[in-house]
């Protein structure tokens, strides 16, 4: 299956295809000539995938090589964005040769940074692995690393060549990591998509879900790809798909980058900024108990029993959403409708309360 995003200055396609990995390099040779080439990868996805995607693209005439950062969220930082330049130079990369990230969000956030970067910017493609990555981190060119101050304070937006989404690479994912991708697949259906809500409904189990797996990515890919081609630059509409996300990534934060998975802190911000609403009457009564269930059908955490209210609203305070005093929040007006509130940020206090 393919879905093509089309934006003001480029056009990309999705590319969903079960096996496809192994023919990375008939892929890359549709997209890209015969030229240097940089796989960022992580120490794990490395071990199970790099020498069958290396063997590929020189089987089909390019120079590749591989270079692996250490598996997990801490590698987000700008000292592996530097390590990684100078890998690009090491190899003599120039503005005519690409970077392909092999991974999850991690490696995908991370060398879309990199390669936006390098040089002021080279070729890039998004081969992604995780089911996170698969239905929401490899789409719509957010880059970003993450500082002490804020999870993904640092970043560019800037679009891939091209996505290769092959599901069977989620045979080897560890069971916590298909849950976190579950978190952003229930925020897609949440936010934008009443069917998708509806279909997870009618699933049983996270094994269900797999066996549904390339229609649950390519439902959140519409999702996304709808959004971000309205707007790709986050002013307005995008915002949506930050649902979740202000409470999600102070947690991160503030908790220790990797202590919970970028999915379950989004499942608990759903949940938390949801009830919170909903006590305010911002929101229609009975949706935080849906999102909920969905999310505790899935083992998804709706909690978390460390919740240092004064430090998640520091963090917040350099939430993007932010715009002078006031911070923009992500509420849902029925399942499958957001919508964007504005409001102080002072008030944000108020969404940390809990029960
Ligand atoms: N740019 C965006 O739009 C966007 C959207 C959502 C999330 N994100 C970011 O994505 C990151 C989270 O991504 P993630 O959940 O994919 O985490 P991740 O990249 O850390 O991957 C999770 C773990 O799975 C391993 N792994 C990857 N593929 C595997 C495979 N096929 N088999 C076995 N193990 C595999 C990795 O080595 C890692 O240990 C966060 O930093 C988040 O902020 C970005
Ligand atoms: O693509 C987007 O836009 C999103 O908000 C998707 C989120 O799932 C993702 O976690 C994103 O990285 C958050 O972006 P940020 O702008 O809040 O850093
Ligand atoms: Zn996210």
């Amino acid at each position: 299956m393919e879905i093509r995003v089309t934006l003001p200055h480029h056009a990309y396609t999705l590319t969903i295809k079960k096996g496809w990995l192994a023919q990375i390099g008939d892929w890359v040779s549709r997209l890209w000539e015969p030229q240097c080439i940089m796989v960022i990868t992580d120490d794990t996805v490395d071990s199970l995938y790099g020498e069958q995607v290396i063997d590929s693209l020189r089987r089909a005439g390019f120079d590749a090589d591989i270079v692996s950062v250490p598996a997990g969220e801490t590698s987000k930082s700008l000292a592996m964005a530097e390590r990684l330049y100078d890998a690009l130079a090491q190899k003599g990369m120039t503005r005519k040769d690409g970077v392909i990230a092999l991974g999850g969000g991690v490696v995908g956030d991370l060398a879309a940074f990199v390669a936006s970067t390098f040089m002021r910017g080279i070729h890039f493609l998004q081969v992604p692995t995780t089911l996170l990555a698969q239905v929401d981190s490899s789409i719509g060119g957010k880059t970003a690393v993450n500082t002490r101050k804020a999870k993904n304070l640092v970043g560019t937006f800037a679009q891939p060549d091209g996505v290769l989404i092959d599901p069977d690479t989620l045979n080897t994912l560890p069971p916590r990591r298909i849950r976190e991708g579950i978190a952003e697949i229930v925020k897609s259906a949440a936010i934008a998509d009443a069917d998708l809500w509806q279909r997870l409904a009618e699933l049983e189990s996270e094994q269900d879900l797999l066996a549904h797996a390339e229609e649950v990515i390519a439902a959140c890919c519409e999702v996304k790809r709808h959004v971000v081609e309205q707007d790709e630059l986050d002013t307005g509409l995008r915002l949506i798909l930050n649902f979740g996300h202000t409470i999600g990534h102070a947690i991160e934060n503030t908790l220790g980058y990797g202590v919970v998975t970028h999915g379950e802190a989004v499942a608990i911000g759903m949940v938390q900024i949801s009830r919170a609403a909903e006590k305010k009457g911002q929101m229609p009564a009975g949706i935080t108990a849906s999102l909920s269930d969905m999310l505790t059908k899935f083992q998804l955490p709706v909690t978390h029993n460390d919740w240092p209210e004064r430090a998640l609203y520091e963090a917040i305070r350099h939430d993007k959403k932010a715009a002078g005093s006031d911070i923009r929040i992500v509420l849902l007006e029925d399942i499958g409708q957001a919508k964007i509130e504005t409001l102080p940020i002072e008030q944000m206090t108020d969404y940390l309360i809990r029960d």
